[in-house]
């Protein structure tokens, strides 16, 4: 018998009022893979994340989680079940430091009772140093050069993707949905990135990213799936998809930009 998916999505659609954001999408994702969803803007890729992880509901369609229906439950349920997400437009609460911003994400894992909380019981108190001491490592792992008492909303743009990757390892997911976990880094921070997902799939997680810098997709992804305007172009490694002309259309226009191609073939060769 083949292996349970980590990720699998069949006939999902969304629409929002006329359009057709997600158009029967279906998305295999294989577990302890690095995993692309790649498109222009607009092909719908936020919003299936956002519906796989219960953000949204979907008008129809089936998600399995590991082999578990989760279409139709709410976020935290969803987490349950070992998903966690980053977001295209960082999240941070203001006024929290690093280290309490990665602390929150471990927040649905806790034991402790409210009435422990407000007691301040031996047990609430030891569980509160063990998140502080888990949030304190994935700060270090993910390469966080700030303090971990540095205000979040004062980290530089790089330092605030890693304290949202932090922030969602924190809740020790199976699968990670990272939504433009690069955007706005350069191409060092970019490959240190990549470098920890390779770490984080080694370890069993299975990981979920929308991406659109194709170099990183190149070296790190296992497979690729292409949509666009809200339907699923191709299916594969990005090499294979991007010699399928609709695909190359799809992000470079009719007239195929022949130079475009070219330089995105040889970042590829790197
Ligand atoms: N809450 C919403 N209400 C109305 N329209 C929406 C909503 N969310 C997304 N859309 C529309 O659905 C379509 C798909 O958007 P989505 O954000 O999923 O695309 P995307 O592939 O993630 O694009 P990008 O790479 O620009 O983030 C777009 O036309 C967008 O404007």
């Amino acid at each position: 018998m083949s292996e349970v998916l980590a990720i699998e999505v069949e006939g999902l659609v969304k629409t929002f009022g006329g359009l057709r954001a997600v158009a029967e999408v279906d998305l295999r994702v294989p577990p302890r893979s690095i995993y692309g969803l790649l498109g222009p803007n607009g092909a719908g890729k936020t919003t299936v994340v956002n519906i796989i992880s219960g953000f949204l509901a979907p008008d129809r369609g089936v998600i399995r989680v590991h082999g578990r229906e989760t279409h139709g439950l709410p976020p935290y349920r969803i987490a349950r079940e070992g998903v966690a997400r980053t977001y295209q437009n960082i999240r941070l609460f203001p006024g929290m430091t690093v280290l309490e911003t990665v602390a929150t994400g471990a927040y649905h894992r806790r034991r402790s009772t409210i009435l422990g909380a407000v007691l301040l019981s031996r047990a609430e108190r030891r569980e509160r140093a063990e998140v502080a001491a888990k949030a304190l490592a994935l700060i270090e792992r993910v390469g966080i050069t700030a303090s971990p008492g540095a205000l979040a909303e004062t980290l530089s743009y790089g330092d605030q993707r890693r304290v949202e990757i932090a922030r969602a390892l924190a809740a020790e997911p199976r699968v990670l949905l990272l939504d433009e976990p690069t955007a706005g880094m350069n191409d060092a921070e970019s490959r240190q990135v990549g470098e920890l997902l390779l770490g984080l799939r080694a370890e069993g997680l299975t990981l979920v990213l929308i991406e659109h810098n194709m170099r990183l997709v190149e070296e790190f992804c296992d497979e690729v799936t292409v949509m666009n305007s809200g339907a699923v172009l191709a299916v594969g490694t990005l090499a294979a998809c991007l010699e399928q002309p609709d695909v190359r259309e799809a992000y470079f226009g009719k007239r195929s930009d022949a130079r475009r191609i070219e330089t995105l073939r040889r970042a590829r060769r790197g």
